[in-house]
Parts: C-alpha cells; sequence; structure tokens
C-alpha cells in the first residue's frame, strides 16, 4: 500500500523502538506503516510527554487517527489505565461513521496485544440495549462516542460510572465539535465526567481550527497546552495535491444537467467520486436519478435519512470499491476514509469554509492525488468571494459544461420522470429549509418570494415536476415562510402531488402556479453588498439533512435517524 505522502527523511517507525509499546510498533510493521507521518513524528516527538494535552492540526488524510492513537495507547498500555472495566480514554466524533472507523484503526492497532483490548462504540441509530449491555458487562477500555448517544449513556449512573475514571478526551474534529451544533452537547458531556480538575488528558484534533475554537478550546485543554501543526502560518489547509474548481451556472435549474455534463467530462474508467449535495433529501435526488441511466458507475449513497444498517453497508462497500459514485451529505463530509477517490464534487453552498475543506479532504488520501470541483451557481458564486484564502480556479472547461448541460437536459428529464414524486418533494421542501433555515437568503440576495419562486424553478425545470410540488401549511410556518407567495399548498395530507407530478410534459396540465416562475419575481437588488464576513450557516457534520425534513413524510415515508 503506497503511504500517505511522507517527506523525504521521514522517521521510519522502527526508530521508536524502546519508545513505543512494542506490540503497537509489532501492529504498524502488520498494518504495512513503515515511516511516520509529519503529523504523527511531531505529536510522538514534539508533545513535552505523551500525556500532555494538546491542539494538533494537519491536513486531511494524514493520518491523525494514528497520531492521537498510538500515544494514548502506549500510556495505556504502561499501566496509566483506570481499575478494570473502566474506561481509560474517551473519544468523541461528531458522526457514527467517523466512530465505527475509528475503533476499526484502534482494533488493528491493539491487534498484536497478547490480551484484548476493547475499544467499544456508543453512536445513535444502533440498537442501543444491545451495545450498552455488551458495554456494561465487558471491560472497555476505549469508548468512541458520538455526542447524543454518549450524553445518553451518561444519564444513566451505573454506565457513568464506568466512565468515571477517564485518563483521556479526545475530540477528533474539535474545531466542529466545538462550534454551535455541538458545544450544547460538549459541556453538559464535561459536566457528567469527572471535572478536569481531576487529570485527566485532552487532545484536540482537526485538518482546520479557526480562530473562534480557541476561544472555547480551554473547556477541554489545561492552559499551556501543546499547539502542533503541521500546516504553515497563512498556508491553505487543502492539499497542493488537489487542483479545485468552480463551475458557475446560470441559474439552479441547470443544476441536475450542468451536474450530469460535469460527470460525463470528468469520469474516466474506474473513477471514483463523491458528490456531495446541500440536504439529505437533496442527495437522495440525486441518487434516485442518477440511477436511471444516468451514469456509467455504480451509484451510491448515503445520508441521515437512511437506516445505520444502510449507512454502515454503504460505507464499507464504497470503501471497498474500486470504483463507483457516492452521493453523500456530510456524514461522510469530515474525517472519513475513503481510499483512493479521485473526485470531489460540491453540488451547491457547503455549510461553511471548513467544512468545504473537510469534503475535498476525502480526496488525495494517503499520498494520492485527486481533484475538487465545486458547482454553484451565480448567485451563489460569493462563497469564493468570502473564501478568498481557498485556491479554488475556473473550471478550464465552464464553458463547455454549461453547453453540454443543455444536451444532457433530455436524458435528465427522462431520469427525473422516473423518480418518485415524494422524493422530488422532500428534495423540494429541504431546498427551501436548507435556505431559509439559514442565514444564506441575504447572501444570494434573495427575499422569502424569491426563495420559493427559486425552488419551484429547481422543481418544474430541473426536476420536471408539471408543478411545484405540494407543501404543508404546518411545515411553511415552521420554515417561517408563512403567508410568502408562490408555494403549493397540499390539500388535506397529499404531499404526494397525484399522478401529475409523474406526468410527462405532453400530459401535463397548465398549472396555475406557473405565474410563480415568472423571471425575476421576489430577487433583491443584484448590486446590493456582500457581507464578506459571514459564511454560510455551519450545519456540517450534523447529517447534511437542514431543513431536509422534507415536510411531512409522505406514505411509507420512513423517518431516518439522526446523525449522531
Ligand atoms: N504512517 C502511515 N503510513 C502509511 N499510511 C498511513 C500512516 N498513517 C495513516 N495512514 C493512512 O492514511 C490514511 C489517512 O489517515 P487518517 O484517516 O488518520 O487521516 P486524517 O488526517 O485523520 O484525515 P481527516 O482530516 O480527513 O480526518 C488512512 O488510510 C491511514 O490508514
Amino acid at each position: 500500500m503506497e503511504g500517505p505522502q511522507i517527506e523525504d527523511g521521514a522517521q521510519p517507525y522502527s526508530s521508536m523502538a524502546g519508545k513505543l509499546d512494542a506490540k503497537l510498533l509489532q501492529a504498524l510493521d502488520v498494518m504495512g506503516f513503515t515511516s511516520m507521518t509529519p503529523v504523527q513524528q511531531r505529536v510522538l516527538t514534539e508533545l513535552p510527554n505523551w500525556r500532555s494535552d494538546c491542539l494538533v492540526q494537519a491536513k486531511t488524510g494524514t493520518g491523525k487517527t494514528l497520531a492521537f492513537l498510538l500515544p494514548v495507547l502506549h500510556c495505556l498500555l504502561q499501566g496509566h489505565a483506570p481499575p478494570k472495566g473502566q474506561v481509560g480514554i474517551l473519544i468523541i466524533t461528531p458522526t457514527r461513521e467517523l466512530a465505527q472507523q475509528i475503533a476499526k484503526s484502534c482494533d488493528q492497532l491493539t491487534s498484536q496485544l497478547a490480551q484484548k483490548l476493547e475499544c467499544h462504540i456508543a453512536v445513535g441509530g444502533t440498537a442501543r440495549q444491545s451495545a450498552h449491555s455488551r458495554f456494561m458487562k465487558g471491560s472497555p477500555s476505549l469508548l468512541v462516542a458520538t455526542p447524543g448517544r454518549l450524553k445518553d449513556y451518561l444519564s444513566d449512573e451505573s454506565t457513568a460510572e464506568k466512565l468515571s475514571n477517564i485518563k483521556t478526551l479526545i475530540l477528533d474534529e474539535a474545531d466542529t465539535m466545538l462550534e454551535t451544533g455541538f458545544i450544547a452537547d460538549i459541556k453538559k458531556i464535561l459536566q457528567l465526567i469527572p471535572p478536569k480538575s481531576t487529570g485527566w488528558q485532552g487532545m484536540c484534533f482537526s485538518a482546520t481550527v479557526p480562530p473562534k475554537v480557541k476561544d472555547v478550546i480551554s473547556i477541554v485543554l489545561k492552559q499551556g497546552y501543546s499547539n502542533i501543526s503541521t500546516i504553515q502560518k497563512n498556508e491553505t489547509p487543502t492539499h497542493e495535491r488537489v487542483p479545485q474548481y468552480h463551475v458557475l451556472i446560470p441559474g439552479v435549474a441547470e443544476t441536475f444537467n450542468a451536474l450530469a455534463a460535469l460527470l460525463n467530462l470528468e469520469i474516466k474508467n474506474n473513477a471514483k467520486i463523491i458528490v456531495f449535495g446541500v440536504t439529505a433529501n437533496m442527495v437522495a435526488l440525486f441518487a434516485r436519478a442518477f440511477s436511471q441511466g444516468l451514469t456509467p458507475l455504480k451509484v451510491f449513497e448515503i445520508h441521515s435519512r437512511l437506516s445505520q444498517n444502510a449507512r454502515t453497508r454503504t460505507t464499507t462497500q464504497f470503501k471497498e470499491a474500486d470504483s463507483g459514485i457516492m452521493f453523500a451529505s456530510d456524514v461522510i463530509g469530515r474525517g472519513m476514509d475513503f481510499p483512493n477517490v479521485d473526485l470531489v464534487v460540491q453540488v451547491g453552498l457547503p455549510p461553511n469554509g471548513e467544512q468545504y475543506v473537510h469534503r475535498v479532504g476525502r480526496t488525495a488520501r494517503a499520498g494520492n492525488d485527486g481533484r475538487a470541483i465545486i458547482l454553484l451557481t451565480q448567485a451563489e458564486s460569493f462563497f469564493m468571494k468570502v473564501n478568498r484564502h481557498l485556491p479554488i480556479k475556473p473550471h478550464p472547461d465552464t464553458d463547455k459544461i454549461n453547453e453540454d448541460a443543455s444536451a444532457c437536459a433530455d436524458a435528465v428529464n427522462n431520469a427525473m420522470y422516473e423518480v418518485d414524486e415524494e422524493t422530488k418533494q422532500r428534495a423540494y421542501s429541504s431546498y427551501i429549509g436548507f435556505f431559509a433555515g439559514s442565514g444564506l437568503l441575504k447572501q444570494v440576495r434573495l427575499d422569502k418570494p424569491g426563495l420559493v419562486q427559486l425552488a419551484n424553478e429547481l422543481a418544474v425545470k430541473g426536476m420536471a415536476c408539471p408543478e411545484p410540488p405540494p407543501m404543508d401549511k404546518k411545515v411553511i410556518g415552521k420554515m417561517g415562510l408563512k403567508g410568502v407567495p408562490g408555494f403549493n399548498y397540499s390539500s388535506g395530507g397529499d404531499l404526494r402531488g397525484g399522478n401529475a407530478a409523474r406526468a410527462r410534459p405532453r400530459e401535463r396540465s397548465k398549472s396555475k402556479h406557473r405565474d410563480a416562475l415568472s423571471p425575476g419575481a421576489g430577487r433583491r437588488d443584484q448590486r446590493g453588498g456582500i457581507d464578506k464576513n459571514r459564511e454560510a450557516q455551519n450545519g456540517g457534520g450534523r447529517g447534511g439533512g437542514r431543513g431536509g425534513r422534507g415536510g411531512r413524510r409522505g406514505r411509507g415515508g420512513k423517518k431516518g435517524p439522526a446523525s449522531s
């Protein structure tokens, strides 16, 4: 296996003989890891000691997982452990998939020990009872958890007892764990485990560390903590090996055609591609539509609306696949290690600049190359201005992609006719929720009626819906859009659009809602200023389903679990 980009003169692991536990070294050898990556080298050689608090930043895909697992496992094996049966190392991650991946790495590292070291997982969406009873009956030395399930464990006294002697707390993807979506959970967890004054070690790892994180990091790290970064000041945290491009499309209605054209252009034999969408329900629509013969590649789908079993299965399959296209939400935006991904495409705005970086980081891992492309409408191009530090250049084939998009229109339309109306309705609703539930409207210079009109354009012209999909009044109210014109209000619970939603063009009746598509309605002054300091609101890591409840679930619709 080709290792991550290891600089000339990288220190071999053999040089750690006598310093790092011999069984861990043996496991590294079995795994085929002969040299340290830069971040591993710096953590193992520069920390005052392996029990020191630290904040570590290194680019995506450069081996941070082992950089925290190795020193803490070593200390545990050297006797810095709680009484048997109690957890010594607690690792918190934003997503279930990442928790499972870290636990797997831990199992590989401890595979050569004479006595099995138990690493348990506590994540949402899985059979709580069986995992919990294994945890209670077993001797878990490590626990890798997502915040929701961890809080749940800690709220039970006898379960919390097993975590009453922790020696190390690790926040992976620390910046997102300390941001709005998760910080309340983390604070609650900190109240439920022994206080910091009991001396546990805090470790925070991420590829991105925005300045605001440093304001709150003291809740897990002791003053004077070690700060290690393999990223130079002013250097972008993305890989120099990943050329990054933007493709600007004239309007949202062209999204699907342009994506089809872009993929046609980019797909080579055996390509392995990840396409991120703005919401879980939009991702589901991409997957359904592109499964209708729009791509020669095998289609995978992962987002928070799927059962955890389906998510886990897809994760394993895509890890093992030589090629394929995975339509994904942010449940895999951070930390996930899918080998040999050639291309990452982001369709629509990422939640913020950091999440953009992490998504790009799903390619070019472990020393490999990759490409990244973001497809945005002209109105969304503010993202590049707000994130000037990101090296995103215009795609050299932008004109061709836009031309080819028209040529793809028939194929996309035909594919869309095959997609059930419920999937389209949910995608439509989630698209509205995505903008309405964030601070984005101002940045794309839209008012509320303009948003509805935009979504209607997307549905009618992009998704081949005969009319804007029906919306429930209550859902509209929850989105803060009560009374906004342009909606097709559902009558008495039918959110499926009836047969009309499946009708082919010649069968369509004239829609009373067409006027909602008149150009320009509701647009704000296009010359309005852009707030450069504002990024798209954070929602990453929570499953990408922001606003994506899709109105009411249609008949037979299944409630998807939250992502953590
Ligand atoms: N010393 C090493 N030699 C060879 N390969 C390694 C080494 N350390 C880690 N790897 C491999 O490199 C890949 C990336 O590692 P890892 O997932 O830990 O990256 P990361 O820095 O945590 O990325 P992210 O920021 O996306 O979470 C994995 O496939 C891992 O097995």
